[in-house]
C-alpha cells in the first residue's frame, strides 16, 4: 500500500463520513468493506436484501455497517417522492420512480446522499460505468459554477521519478467520450483541483496530444491546442501548458528538448487525455503494464462525491476510493 493512500486513509479518518456501498450483489463490496470497517475510515451503509447481504457476506465482520433494505425501510417512500420531484421536468412518475430506484440500487444511493442522509457513494465494481454515474448526473448534478461533470483516476507508480515521485492525477479516463476544447479546458481545471485536494501539492497540468508545440498538424491537435488558451484564460495562476506528448510532459529531458519554454514540459504530475479512448486506455497500460495503483474513476464537477470503480478492480481498490470519497465530501 502506497504512502499516498496511507495519508488519504488518515485525512479520511479524522472527519469520519458516511458512504453508501450500493453493489450487495458482489463479494468484493463486503471484503472492502470488512476492511474500511476495521480500520475505521468510514461509517458504511450497504443496501440491499437480507438474502443478498447473507449470500455474499459470509465469514466477513460487517456488523458495523448500517444495512438498509429499500424494500422495507422506512424512509423509502421519501426518497421515491424526492425522485418525483426532482425529475417531474422530465415526466417522471412515481410508479416509475419505484421500479428504478428499487430496480437500481444506484439510484437509490444517490436519493440518499441527495436526502442529506449520506456523503457519498462508491459503486462500480460490477455494473458498467455508464449505469453507474448516470443516476449521479440526474440527481446530484454538478457543483455550483460548474458546467461538466468529469472523472479522474489517481495513478500511483511504483520505484517512479516522474509525476509527484510516482503519483499522478489522470482525466478523463471514465466519463466524456469525446471533449470539445471547452469541455477539455474544464477537465484539466477540474482535474488541479483534484490533485490539489487529495495530492496537496501543486499541480502542473499537461494537456497531452500526439504532437508537441507544433511539431504535428491535425484537428486533433488543434482541439487541444485550443483547450489549453481556454484553460490559460479561465485560469492563469494554473502552471498548465501543452499541447504535449506524454514524454515531453514527464521526462525531464525531452520536456526541456521538446519544449524548452514551458514551466511544465518534463515535470507534469496531472495528464489531460484528448479523449475518452486515450485516457480509458492510458490509465489501464499503466495499471496494468506498471503496476500502478490505480484510483477510480472518481468524479469532479459534481455537487456530492459519487465514484465509480472498474468493474476489474479489487477489493483494495473499493477501500481506497471509499477513503478519497470520504476526503471529497469533508471538502465540501
Ligand atoms: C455517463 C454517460 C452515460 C452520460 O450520458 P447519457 O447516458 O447519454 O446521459 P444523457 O446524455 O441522457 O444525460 C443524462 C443526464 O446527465 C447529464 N449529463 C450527461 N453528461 C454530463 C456531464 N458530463 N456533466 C454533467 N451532466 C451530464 C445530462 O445533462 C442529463 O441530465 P438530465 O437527464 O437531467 O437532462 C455517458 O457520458 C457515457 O456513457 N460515458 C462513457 C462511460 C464509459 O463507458 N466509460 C468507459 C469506462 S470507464
Ligand atoms: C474505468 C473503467 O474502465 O471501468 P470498466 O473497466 O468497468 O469498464
Amino acid at each position: 500500500m502506497s504512502s499516498f493512500i496511507e495519508k488519504i486513509k488518515e485525512r479520511a479518518k479524522q472527519d469520519k463520513k458516511t458512504i453508501v456501498l450500493p453493489e450487495s450483489m458482489d463479494r468484493r463490496t463486503f471484503e472492502a468493506a470488512a476492511q474500511v470497517l476495521k480500520e475505521d475510515i468510514a461509517n458504511l451503509i450497504i443496501i440491499g436484501t437480507e438474502e443478498e447481504i447473507a449470500k455474499n457476506s459470509e465469514g466477513l465482520d460487517i456488523s458495523k455497517a448500517k444495512i438498509i433494505n429499500p424494500f422495507t425501510y422506512e424512509k423509502t417512500e421519501d426518497y421515491l417522492n424526492l425522485f418525483v420531484e426532482l425529475r417531474k421536468n422530465k415526466g417522471l412518475t412515481y410508479e416509475d420512480a419505484k421500479k428504478t430506484a428499487l430496480g437500481d440500487y444506484m439510484y437509490y444511493a444517490c436519493l440518499m446522499v441527495k436526502a442529506g442522509d449520506a456523503d457519498g457513494v462508491v459503486s462500480g465494481a460490477c455494473h458498467s460505468t455508464a449505469n453507474t454515474l448516470r443516476p449521479s448526473l440526474q440527481i446530484i448534478k454538478t457543483k455550483p459554477g460548474v458546467k461538466l461533470v468529469s472523472s479522474f483516476f489517481v495513478m500511483v507508480v511504483p520505484n517512479c521519478e516522474y509525476g509527484e515521485n510516482g503519483v499522478f492525477v489522470f482525466a478523463d479516463c471514465g466519463l466524456e467520450q469525446n471533449p470539445d476544447s471547452e469541455k477539455l479546458a474544464a477537465i484539466a481545471q477540474c482535474a488541479a483541483e483534484s490533485f490539489e485536494l487529495l495530492v496537496e501539492k501543486e499541480p502542473r497540468v499537461a494537456l497531452l496530444s500526439h504532437s508537441s508545440m507544433g511539431s504535428a498538424k491535425h484537428a486533433d491537435v488543434d482541439k487541444v491546442v485550443e483547450a489549453v488558451r481556454i484553460a490559460k484564460e479561465n485560469a492563469p495562476e494554473l502552471k498548465l501548458d501543452g499541447e504535449l506528448q506524454l514524454d515531453a510532459a514527464i521526462v525531464p529531458s525531452v520536456g526541456a528538448s521538446k519544449a524548452p519554454n514551458s514551466p511544465v514540459a518534463g515535470k507534469a504530475n496531472v495528464l489531460v487525455f484528448p479523449d475518452l479512448d486515450a485516457g480509458n486506455i492510458g490509465y489501464k497500460l499503466v495499471q496494468r503494464l506498471a503496476k500502478a495503483e490505480a484510483y477510480g474513476p472518481v468524479t469532479q464537477g459534481i455537487a456530492m462525491p459519487i465514484n465509480d470503480l472498474s468493474r476489474g478492480c479489487s477489493a483494495e481498490d473499493i477501500v481506497g476510493v471509499v477513503a478519497i470519497t470520504c476526503v471529497q465530501a469533508q471538502a465540501k
